[in-house]
């Protein structure tokens, strides 16, 4: 049984062509996560499936329900905690719950039980009475994470849930969204640009860069499928630099090579054997190997075997975001 099924899907603002021909499903329970740098079409393809935009073709069915032809009931089964703070902070923790719970249309007579639920669940029950204002960035983050599971959702979106936040903030939000998961048992979409989150939350993952998934799988298989050993190697180019390349492609154990300028990293089952053979064909080209050494592989390390470059995680990312949900609102 499937949550989220797409078949298609695009979308485009003029000329660009920011979501690009998508298909996958996401299956009830999941915790499944979109990973990619910025503008590779993470929102806009959240924003499809929150009924907030219209797709240039393909669909989706979200909760089972079509996006174009049912919005409503899409709606009423989803929760979306966008990346910028939807919580009024003049009012106190929950005051903003009370608000929410009334555009949700909740029963007056579950309100107040609903409310004591979440505000238990992100423990801030101490801190309810108190105006926002007053709140860290990592509890302003916990109250929008409640308000979207006032009205108990079986699909929560979380556009990038962490951004702005520092490690150890940002760990602490994983820690609700898993208990979040746990405790209503719902599937949880996300969007994140961080490798750590991704890998620590999701069940699987879609890379996605340039509008277009490079691949999805959980990510033990994707770290797998490129062997379990990296092999780092910086050398002094010189005329036969593209024949060492050639004899590194010949050993049996290497799965992939990334070349960028003198640096090489091979993706191999078998570090021990891979590294001498190595020494061997560098000594009888005469290439000087400058440095080399042998890690495990990361998220990063995927990122960059499907994608070709990093996913530049850089802080300034977000005013940047800030400004562009700007430009989106002001679009619309
Ligand atoms: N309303 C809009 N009008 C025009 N272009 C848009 C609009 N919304 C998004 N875009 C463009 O579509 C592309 C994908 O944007 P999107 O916001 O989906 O990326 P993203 O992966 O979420 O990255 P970011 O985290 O930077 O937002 C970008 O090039 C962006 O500039």
């Amino acid at each position: 049984m499937y949550s989220i099924e797409t078949k298609s899907l695009t979308k485009s603002f003029g000329d660009l062509v920011a979501v690009n021909d998508i298909s996958f499903s996401v299956e009830k329970g999941e915790i499944f996560g979109f990973l990619g740098p910025n503008g590779a079409g993470k929102s806009t393809t959240m924003m499809i499936f929150t009924t907030l935009l219209k797709p240039t073709n393909g669909n989706a069915l979200v909760g089972g329900f079509d996006v174009l032809k049912n919005p409503k009931q899409v709606r009423e089964n989803i929760g979306f905690v966008q990346q910028e703070t939807t919580v009024d902070e003049y009012l106190s923790g929950r005051e903003n719950l009370l608000l929410q719970a009334k555009l949700n249309h909740i029963p007056k007579n579950e309100i107040n039980q609903r409310i004591d639920e979440v505000l238990d669940l992100i423990e801030l029950s101490d801190k309810q009475d108190e105006a926002v204002v007053t709140y860290s960035g990592g509890m302003r983050k916990r109250l929008d994470i409640a308000g979207g599971l006032l009205h108990h959702p079986r699909v929560l979106f979380l556009d990038e849930p962490t951004v702005g936040l520092d490690i150890q903030t940002r760990r602490k939000i994983w820690q609700y969204i898993k208990k979040i998961h746990t405790q209503f048992d719902m599937t949880i979409f996300l969007t994140t640009h961080y490798m750590e989150e991704a890998d620590s939350l999701c069940d699987r993952i879609g890379i996605i860069d340039h509008g277009k998934i490079q691949v999805i799988d959980t990510p033990k298989n994707m770290k797998n499928d490129l062997g379990n050993e990296i092999i780092s190697l910086v050398i002094e180019s010189n005329n036969n630099s593209d024949s060492f390349l050639l004899e590194l492609k010949k050993i049996e154990f290497i799965k992939k090579i990334n070349e960028d300028d003198s640096k090489l990293t091979l993706f191999t089952s078998n570090g021990t054997e891979v590294i001498p053979k190595i020494f061997q064909i560098s000594s009888e080209l005469g290439i000087k190997i400058k440095s080399i050494s042998l890690t495990q592989p990361t998220l990063d390390d995927v990122f960059i075997s499907y994608t070709g470059h990093e996913i530049r995680d850089d802080d300034s990312k977000y005013n940047r975001r800030r400004e562009h949900a700007k430009m989106k609102r002001l679009r619309q």
